[in-house]
């Protein structure tokens, strides 16, 4: 399903990524892209073309020896304000992360901390963000997005280790719905679970996408799962976004030589794209999954 394009929250303009090691690598290669309210956009490309520079570099999380060499990066915020990115400090950033745009990493539900509760976690991240959050409220929230993303809230209660990998997964996702942001960029956030646990997952983040209208920016290495869930998909190739169109013009009528490689790479795509989960959002949002993962 392809939705018209609304007015744009992210813009990324001429972005240069550089490793300085020895040999220096130029990870990220002139990248420009919009990513509209509530659209689902991919960055596809093989393992090491730059997909997670780029999302650590549009987050500023990136570190040295990466530096941005050039570019500009703009948030549209709600309000009608655009806030440059590359500007701002550090304190801003803190406030920025999370309420405004939040991430959730390869191997997020490795992040928790060990020695908290997964309420204690949340709460922290509502406190630092909300601090005139009363107690009954900060309760509140946190059972919210728990049932949100499919977890029972009685598990506010449980350490991470008491958790399977795919509820501590949910629980990052919950973690980054927090605070209602406008964009979540998650890269491979279900690639380390079984494949029945990532269609849940996956199902969910669409489900919730569509209720809550945030943009994501999902990356991963496999195509065939963006031209499911993805509204439009940009295809990496050695640092540079060689591609960038609707996930049906892309299916239909690539144009890049890399982009028809990659598409005939996978000889599970055939037939309509969008036919298991697409379909497995439609018969599930009546009744949200239960916790099962
Ligand atoms: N710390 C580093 N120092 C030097 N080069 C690096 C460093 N981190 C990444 N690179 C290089 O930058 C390029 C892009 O890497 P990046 O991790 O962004 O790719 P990716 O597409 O996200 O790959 P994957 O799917 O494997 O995560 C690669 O050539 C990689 O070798």
């Amino acid at each position: 399903m392809t939705t018209a394009p609304t007015a744009p929250v992210l813009t990324v303009e001429d972005l240069t990524v550089v490793y300085e090691v020895d040999e220096p690598v130029t990870a990220v290669r002139g990248a420009a892209l919009t990513l509209h309210r509530g659209e689902i956009l991919g960055l596809a490309g093989e393992s090491g073309c730059g997909k997670t520079t780029l999302a650590y570099a549009v987050n500023r999380l990136h570190r040295p020896p990466a530096r941005i060499a050039s570019g500009r990066i703009t948030f549209h915020d709600r309000s009608g304000e655009d806030v440059d990115l590359l500007a701002l400090d550090d304190r801003e950033l803190r406030a920025f992360r999370w309420d405004k745009l939040s991430m959730v990493f390869q191997g997020a539900m490795n992040a928790l901390n060990p020695v908290g509760t997964v309420r204690a976690q949340l709460a922290d991240t509502l406190r630092a963000h909300r601090p005139r959050m009363g107690r009954k409220e900060i309760r509140e929230r946190s059972e919210d997005v728990l049932r949100r993303v499919g977890v029972d809230p009685r598990r506010l209660g449980s350490y991470p280790h008491e958790l399977s990998g795919g509820m501590r997964q949910r629980v990052m996702i919950a973690m980054a719905m927090l605070l209602e942001p406008q964009i979540m960029i998650m890269d491979e956030p279900t690639t380390a679970l079984d494949v029945v646990v990532q269609r849940d997952i996956l199902r969910e983040i669409v489900r919730l996408r569509d209720e809550l209208d945030f943009a994501v920016v999902f990356i991963t290495h496999d195509l065939p799962l963006l031209l499911e869930i993805a509204d439009r998909i940009a295809v990496m190739l050695e640092g540079e976004i060689v591609e960038l169109d609707t996930a049906d013009n892309l299916y239909r009528n690539a144009e890049h030589p890399y982009t028809k490689r990659l598409l005939g790479s996978f000889p599970s795509l055939s037939g309509e794209r969008g036919a298991f989960i697409r379909t497995g959002v439609d018969q599930t949002a009546a009744h949200p999954t239960e916790e099962r993962a």
